[in-house]
């Protein structure tokens, strides 16, 4: 039985989105000064100029969002579950971070009330941002996941997410073995993937925490259940790297002990690959599985410079990640921002237009994740929407009332928009903030 129809909405805005990847295409960018959006039952039915729109749907009701900017939701590609509480532990690399800043607060997630507390302030953090879907390293513990997830549904957050799996080199409270792992990842899966918007993520912390038999077991839950996602971290830090070229010793590189275990493919999503050869770029191409590249926890943790340029040359698909709490924050408009700047300064980077930076941050998500029905403003796809609409009297409030284009309002946005400036979001048509 399908539900009745409800009636339709005319949004009128001045809204931007990328239908197609700039990457590869000349004109990607669709913007509409005054444009209008249908949407019935969460789905946006029509698109294109608001006179347009509205001489075919003379009936339907007009929610004026003019003055601001309508984007796509964006799509957080790796964000962690546990560290809302402990961004900004900034001036340490990696491995001392994740001991001294990391680690202990995710054990704390142990405690299912303390868990249900940081899934409230971490949901909180991401559509205060203008998230509107995520993949997210959940916890070390079921039960935290649980309760994430509930949370999750209960806002309407599109959520990608997992148990956070690791027998090694961590603390022994963050420890499982290869059976838990895919025990209480089979029941997860089978409580919450296809669950309302909810989709599960096989999620290995990364190799050096990982036996082969933790991410066997990972390969398990992927065999036993299509459509599960995958996701991890992978070349991240140099001292990261050499010690899981010492932990795998016949392993031909970081990817290999991926690969090896059968975790590469198209619903792969692995974080950083901030130092990766040329065989690690050419099998992730062939898998078409992706980079999740996270620019300001690059540069807080002082990873490196993401090699955009080869990605793109050796043709592996790029997302972005705001990596909370290694990165400084929800937002992906300052993600984008952080990798345009990073890209100026780096020998060979790729000059990053306003169009690319939304793209990485709606579109490039949505296929990542397979989610075809997400990402832009294309009919047929749900309306997941953020309404940047800066306080009068603001810097952004003044570009935007003086853009000569909405392209320019658009880079403004990436350039100062912060959370503040999020008026309102939608989820598959329902406001989840503002409004
Ligand atoms: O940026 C990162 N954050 C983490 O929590 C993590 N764990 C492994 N590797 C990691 N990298
Ligand atoms: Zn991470």
């Amino acid at each position: 039985m399908t539900s009745p129809s409800t009636a339709p909405t005319l949004y009128r805005a001045t809204y931007l989105h990328t239908p197609r990847n700039p990457f590869t295409h000349p004109d990607a960018l669709d913007a509409q000064s005054d444009g209008g959006l249908l949407v019935q039952d969460g789905v946006i039915r029509a698109a294109g100029p608001f006179a347009d729109i509205r001489a075919a749907h003379p009936d339907a009701p007009v929610t004026d969002l003019r003055g601001g900017l309508l984007l796509p939701g964006f799509i957080d590609t790796h964000v962690h579950l546990p560290q809302v509480r402990v961004i900004g532990g900034l001036g340490l690399p990696l491995l001392d971070w994740l001991d001294q800043c990391a680690l202990p607060e995710e054990a704390r997630m142990a405690d299912l009330a303390y868990a249900r507390g940081v899934a409230r302030d971490f949901i909180g953090g991401l559509i205060g941002a203008g998230t509107t879907t995520a993949l997210v390293f959940g916890s070390h513990f079921a039960g935290a996941v649980d309760a994430f997830f509930e949370e999750a549904g209960r806002t309407g957050l599109r959520a990608v997410a997992g148990l956070v799996v690791s027998d090694r080199l961590l603390r022994d409270e963050l420890h499982t073995t290869p059976q838990r792992a895919y025990d209480e990842g089979r029941a997860l899966i089978e409580r919450w993937h296809g669950t309302g918007r909810a989709l599960y993520a096989v999620t290995p912390r990364f190799s050096l925490s990982a036996s082969e038999g933790i991410l066997d077991a990972c390969a398990a839950l992927m065999k036993d259940f299509p459509g599960v996602r995958f996701t991890s971290h992978i070349n991240e830090n140099t001292r990261e790297i050499q010690t899981v070229r010492d932990l795998f010793p016949c392993a031909r590189d970081y990817l290999d002990t991926y690969e090896r275990a059968g975790l590469v493919g198209r619903h792969s999503v692995l974080a950083h690959n901030v130092h990766p050869t040329d065989r690690e770029l050419g099998v992730m191409a062939a898998h078409r599985c992706t980079a999740a590249h996270c620019p300001c926890s690059n540069s807080a943790l002082g990873s490196g410079f993401f090699p955009l340029r080869r990605h793109l040359d050796a043709g592996v698909h790029v997302s972005l990640g705001s990596d909370v709490g290694g990165g400084t924050g929800f937002s992906l408009l300052k993600e984008g921002l952080q990798a345009h700047f990073m890209q100026n300064l780096m020998p060979g980077g790729v000059p990053l237009s306003p169009s690319h930076l939304l793209y990485l941050a709606t579109l490039a998500g949505a296929e990542a994740l397979d989610l075809p029905h997400t990402g832009s403003f294309e009919p047929g796809r749900a309306f997941d929407a953020v309404h940047l609409n800066p306080a009068p009297g603001t810097p952004l409030d003044a570009v935007f009332r003086h853009a000569a284009s909405p392209e320019r309002a658009l880079a403004a946005a990436f350039a100062t928009g912060t959370p503040a400036d999020v008026a309102r979001v939608w989820i598959g048509g329902d406001t989840v903030l503002g409004g």
